[in-house]
């Protein structure tokens, strides 16, 4: 028997002609912090909700602790579940809610959940409908949170958090993996994935992609800048933290920085810069682009 937290064997599920997810092989143990990333319609939410047995695989297999996922008694005994769009009773209180869930699953730490309440500020004495998105969310992650099952299972968990929320969200989900728990994130957040994450696995059109380390992901980081500049352009070309430079008219520059950027600052202070920006490309982009046409299947 199986005591992966998670482990999928050819893991398949067809709509018709389309198939959401194909042959998907991965194996979670206790005390990881696993993230899951793709973009928009590679097959993450399918795979969560066969992992759930809210659908049924076409082929292939998925055990929670060795018990078959569509097996939904014996299964959800070791998992809790935050999903994406987080629906509540309306007329019920936080309050009442968090004692409904906690019937419901693996039992709570009461105390803990307490706690829980305080740090995401979250107000228990409102009635759902009362509540935000983001109040919403947290609802389901103080539930999820105390019930302390050794299986975490969080859809986009913090995309209606605010910064401090998330920090918090961060902290449990150390937390989680302290106490020997496994967490299973769908996320779109660079930055969170980094934070928290042992190791990040990425869909693309139902395939797994890649399972790389945080220290891998690291090293894949990049910033995307762009310059206006008046007179001669600066003198990026041999610096080695400098890729992929653009020249997008006669008075802008794109490039991609990796790495330690002061001598790319130097360089830049040199010259007439006029206008700096950056962004931080999305954690599917730069794996996508790293993958490159062996992703684009
Ligand atoms: N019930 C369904 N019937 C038909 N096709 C479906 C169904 N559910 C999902 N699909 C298709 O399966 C593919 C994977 O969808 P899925 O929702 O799993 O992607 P996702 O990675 O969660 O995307 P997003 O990031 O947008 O939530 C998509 O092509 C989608 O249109």
């Amino acid at each position: 028997m199986s005591t992966d937290a998670i482990r999928t064997s050819a893991l398949t599920k067809r709509f018709g002609a389309t198939v959401a997810v194909d042959g998907l092989s991965i194996s979670v143990p206790p005390g990881e912090v696993f993230g899951f990333l793709g973009p928009n319609g590679a097959g993450k939410s399918t795979t969560i909700r066969m992992l759930l047995g809210l659908i049924r695989p076409s082929s292939g297999s998925a055990t929670i602790f060795g018990d078959h996922a569509a097996d939904v008694r014996r299964a959800h005994r070791h998992l809790a579940h935050v999903p994406a769009d987080v629906a509540l009773w309306p007329n019920l209180t936080g309050a009442e809610i968090l004692a409904l869930l906690g019937r419901i699953g693996p039992p709570p730490d009461l105390t803990y959940r307490a706690e829980l309440v305080e740090r995401f500020q979250l107000d228990p004495g409102k009635r759902a409908k009362a509540y935000s998105t983001g109040n919403r969310q947290k609802v389901a992650l103080v539930a999820a949170f105390a019930c302390r099952a050794p299986l975490l299972v969080l859809d986009e968990p913090t995309s209606g958090l605010d910064p401090l929320m998330e920090r918090e969200f961060r902290r449990c989900v150390v937390e989680a993996r302290e106490r020997g728990q496994a967490v299973f994130l769908s996320s779109h957040q660079l930055a969170e994935v980094e934070a928290v994450c042992d190791r990040v696995g990425i869909l693309r059109a139902g395939e797994l992609v890649e399972v790389a380390g945080i220290a891998e992901l690291r090293r894949m980081r990049r910033t995307e800048v762009e310059i206006g500049f008046t007179g001669p352009p600066p003198e990026l070309a041999g610096l080695p933290e400098v890729s992929g430079i653009e020249r997008l008219d006669g008075s802008r520059l794109r490039f991609s920085l990796s790495g330690p950027p002061a001598a790319t600052l130097r360089e830049l202070a040199d010259s007439s810069v006029t206008s700096i920006s950056m962004r931080e490309p999305s954690l599917a982009e730069i794996f996508l682009d790293y993958y490159g046409d062996g992703a684009n299947r």
